[in-house]
């Protein structure tokens, strides 16, 4: 049976236990127009990581600015994220990370793709790129850093070029981390997909050339980094760098949320790896903070993603909600919401007036599924759908009109004012005004009803009253 998160089988991902995340939010996310990330903003944002016991992060160290923040990461005292540094290929980029006690590493930029080293960086051959980068990873390892080698748009190069450099770097330094830099998204993640686009098979000859440590670091402008992140690591890659959100460069990078939800809700040992429980804190933090805007149906954080509107789906979430939703909202820190609106059926009607009643009249009110006042309740919302220019879902305000109109009476002493059971009893204004909208040929409704004293009462079993 599987009928239970518990119950579903777990992917065994190969070398699980190796895999490790690097966060860019703080680098390749600030490099997102509009993204301005002030030191509190950079502290926050470590803080959340640190919670979400995220391994690394990298950040520039160009300014003061940023040196500052860095140091002032570092005064945490965290064990994680350790903050690592980042630098192009040039000794003067180095020595700016150098200037910065306790970093210990740093990644380096080295680009490979035939526009890269010829039109953008205005090189004459590989030859004087891959000594321009030798020359800087050397320099990194004289001068006691451990080392990332960025391999940028590594994915529309010449693998000719790529792979024999690759094997000159790891001479220099067997420990560095050779990040595979998927820069414009072009990696598909094919098994059999050939250089330089399939990840799958460049993965596995880094592996068997000997690279020791592999890094997916790709971006979404064909919306398959999730995929092609994935594809790295099932296929040897150790390390993923993502960004909180996915925001980065144009469409962005593969979603730090993302990843994590997918490795512990769905990967065997993770379950305790990583932590999301403020993550939906953290995603209102960048929408406050920062000036994202988180689509509502983003993956794992968007508001949307434990709320059901629909009827088949809201009658399912409310027997087991293991139906509809892939992972418990409190794993994200999120709030599952049952919404009533165009496409809703009767039994989230049901349930949702039921808790309304309750509220109105404090005590546990409990309504029938096939109570006909729901009935009319439902083909009241359908109306308002038909006629309405409407896209809003039904409101708890609106909800509770409903309520009253079907399910609350109004005492007068002076009339009389129920004469059967279910008899329920409209409020004077609501029945002028939408006489249609009560089902008369199901629901007997009394006409004469004073507007003077307003009580509320369920109609269940209420006996007859007399003048
Ligand atoms: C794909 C990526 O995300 S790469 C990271 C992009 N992020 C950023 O650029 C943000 C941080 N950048 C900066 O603060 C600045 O660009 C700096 C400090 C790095 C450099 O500033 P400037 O010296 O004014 O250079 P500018 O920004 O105009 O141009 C970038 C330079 O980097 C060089 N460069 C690009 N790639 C590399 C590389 N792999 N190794 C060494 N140099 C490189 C370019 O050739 C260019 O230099 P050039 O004009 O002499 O050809
Ligand atoms: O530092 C890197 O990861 C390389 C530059 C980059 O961000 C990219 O290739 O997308």
């Amino acid at each position: 049976m599987m009928r239970t998160y518990e119950d579903m089988p777990k992917i065994k991902l190969p070398h699980a236990k190796d895999i490790k995340i690097s966060d860019t939010t703080i680098r390749d996310g600030c490099q997102m127009p509009g993204i301005v990330m002030k030191k509190n903003h950079k502290l926050k944002i470590f803080e959340y990581l640190h919670d979400m016991r995220i391994e690394k992060l990298e950040t520039f160290v160009y300014n003061e600015r940023d040196k500052d923040a860095c140091r002032a990461m570092m005064d945490y005292g965290y064990e994680f994220p350790e903050v690592t540094g980042w630098a192009r290929a040039n000794p003067a980029d180095i020595d700016e990370v150098l200037k910065v006690d306790g970093i210990r590493e740093t990644g380096i930029l080295m680009s490979v793709s035939d526009s890269h080293v010829f039109d953008k960086m205005g090189l004459k051959s590989y030859e004087e790129a891959e000594t321009k980068y030798l020359n800087a990873l050397q320099y990194a390892v004289d001068h006691g850093l451990k080392t990332r080698c960025h391999i940028e748009d590594s994915s529309r190069a010449n693998y000719d070029f790529v792979y024999p450099f690759i094997e000159k770097l790891i001479e220099i330094d067997p420990n560095t981390i050779i990040r595979i830099c998927d820069t414009l998204g072009y990696g598909v993640p094919f098994p059999d997909a050939v250089e330089p686009y399939g990840i799958p098979i460049v993965v596995k000859k880094l592996k068997e050339m000997g690279v020791k440590h592999i890094e997916m670091h790709v971006h979404d402008d064909f919306g398959i980094s999730m995929g092609n992140t994935l594809a790295g690591l099932w296929y040897g890659a150790d390390w993923a760098s993502l960004t909180f959100l996915g925001i980065g460069e144009r469409a962005g990078n593969t979603e730090l949320e993302k990843i994590v939800a997918f490795l512990i809700t769905r990967v065997e040992g993770f379950e305790d790896r990583y932590s999301l429980k403020k993550v939906t804190e953290f995603a209102e933090y960048m929408e406050r903070e920062i000036g994202l805007r988180v689509p509502r149906n983003k993956s794992v954080v968007g508001r949307n993603i434990f709320s059901h509107e629909s009827g088949i789906h809201t009658a399912g979430i409310i027997k087991n909600p293991f139906t509809y939703e892939p992972f418990p909202p409190e794993l994200v820190g999120g709030k599952r919401n049952l919404m009533i609106g165009d496409t809703s059926g009767t039994e989230v009607i049901r349930i949702k007036a039921e808790e309304t009643l309750s509220e109105l009249l404090g005590i546990k009110a409990q309504i029938e599924k096939g109570d006909i006042r729901i009935k009319a309740i439902h083909k009241d919302i359908q109306k308002m759908y038909d006629v309405e220019d409407r896209r809003s879902c039904v409101s708890d305000e609106e909800l509770k009109d409903f309520v009253r109109k079907y399910y609350v009476f109004q005492v007068d002493d002076e009339e009389e004012v129920l004469q059967e059971e279910y008899t329920p009893v409209v409020e004077k204004n609501t029945h002028i005004m939408n006489p249609e909208r009560v089902p008369l040929d199901e629901v007997p409704v009394k006409k004469n009803v004073s507007s003077k004293a307003e009580k509320v009462a369920p109609v269940k079993k209420v006996a007859s009253k007399k003048k």
